[in-house]
């Protein structure tokens, strides 16, 4: 696995608040990492950190190697990114947006346009007006002028924003597909959790300006403990004696009894308790559980120890 992208201890303090707080992590080559966290946790601003929009205050970042403090360019080379919405002529064509686009960068050839406009799947409309673009074709113009002088690392803030269910599918495709064919690093942000989950292998979850986790997204959503949904009578008794007996366990009314994540081994401790307090038990049902249930248990359980 080669390592395209590294966050070194990445510190942003603005007007004495620290925005970005001694963040570190690696990105590779062919995988989808994203970038997760609630409104305002520092993602856009972690994101302009890397593709150079603005400066650390300290740690460094590392683009194939080269520091984005000590070599910028060199760094930055490597970088196609959506940061804020891409710059676009709404008059001209897709296809005179790209062109205008490659004049201003070196050594792009008409072969190399039409190869991206292929890949982004705007070839059918590449020539007329982008102001008659949909949402999402216009997001995948502006995948199409970031991939013209092959990136290495792709970056997008919040791609998915604004597009509709079928945009959405459209822009998490291309992702993959980059990542796979081009064996491209790609890094995205969001708050859309479930979306997350269907794009990214590994995901990073940044909470207060802290990276609190990083991890494989299926780890991170199947974790070592699971979410179980006990059918008993009377549930109100079996709710007051987990209460009693597990105070730190989060327990729920589910539609059937009580739900609760605890690990396997667990299971026969409760239901052992359950039956000593002639509580009858149906049945045991484990719940899939999403990256949203994931999240907000971590992110909860961050929050509860900051207080503490
Ligand atoms: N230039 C700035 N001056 C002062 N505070 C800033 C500046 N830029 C960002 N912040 C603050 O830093 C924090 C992180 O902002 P950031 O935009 O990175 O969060 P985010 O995770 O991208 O949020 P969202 O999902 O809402 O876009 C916020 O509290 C924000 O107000």
């Amino acid at each position: 696995m080669e390592t395209v992208v590294e966050l070194k201890n990445v510190t942003k303090v603005i007007k004495g608040r620290t925005i970005i707080d001694n963040i570190s992590f690696q990105v590779n080559k062919g995988e989808v990492f994203g970038f997760l966290g609630p409104n305002g946790a520092g993602k856009t601003t972690t994101i302009r950190m890397i593709v150079g929009l603005m400066g650390m205050t300290s740690g460094d970042i590392l683009i194939k190697g080269s520091s984005i403090k000590n070599h910028f360019e060199d760094a930055v080379s490597h970088i196609g990114a959506i940061v804020e919405n891409p710059e676009m002529y709404k008059f001209l064509s897709g296809y005179q947006n790209l062109i205008h686009y490659a004049r201003m960068s070196k050594g792009i050839t008409k072969e190399k346009i039409d190869e991206t406009v292929k890949l982004v799947g705007l070839t059918d409309r590449i020539h007329d007006k982008v102001k008659t673009y949909s949402l999402g074709m216009r997001q995948r113009l502006g995948l199409a002028q970031c991939l013209l002088h092959d990136p290495e690392v792709l970056i997008l803030d919040e791609p998915t924003n604004g597009l509709d269910p079928a945009g959405i599918r459209e822009i998490r495709d291309y992702l993959r597909l980059l990542a796979r064919k081009k064996n491209m690093a790609v890094i995205v942000s969001s708050h859309l959790l479930s979306e997350m989950e269907m794009m990214c292998d590994r995901i990073g979850i940044i909470q207060n300006g802290k990276l609190i986790d990083v991890q494989l997204v299926q780890e991170f959503v199947h974790g070592s403990e699971g979410t179980y949904e006990f059918e008993v009578v009377p549930s109100e008794r079996a709710l007051s004696i987990i209460q009693l007996n597990f105070p730190d366990l989060h327990v729920t009314r589910s539609s059937n009894g009580i739900s609760l994540g605890v690990s396997k081994e667990e299971i026969p401790v409760l239901v052992k308790l359950f039956v000593e307090a002639e509580i009858q038990v149906f049945g045991i049902k484990e719940q899939a559980k999403t990256l949203e249930d994931r999240f907000l248990e971590v992110t909860s359980a961050k929050e509860t120890l900051g207080r503490v």
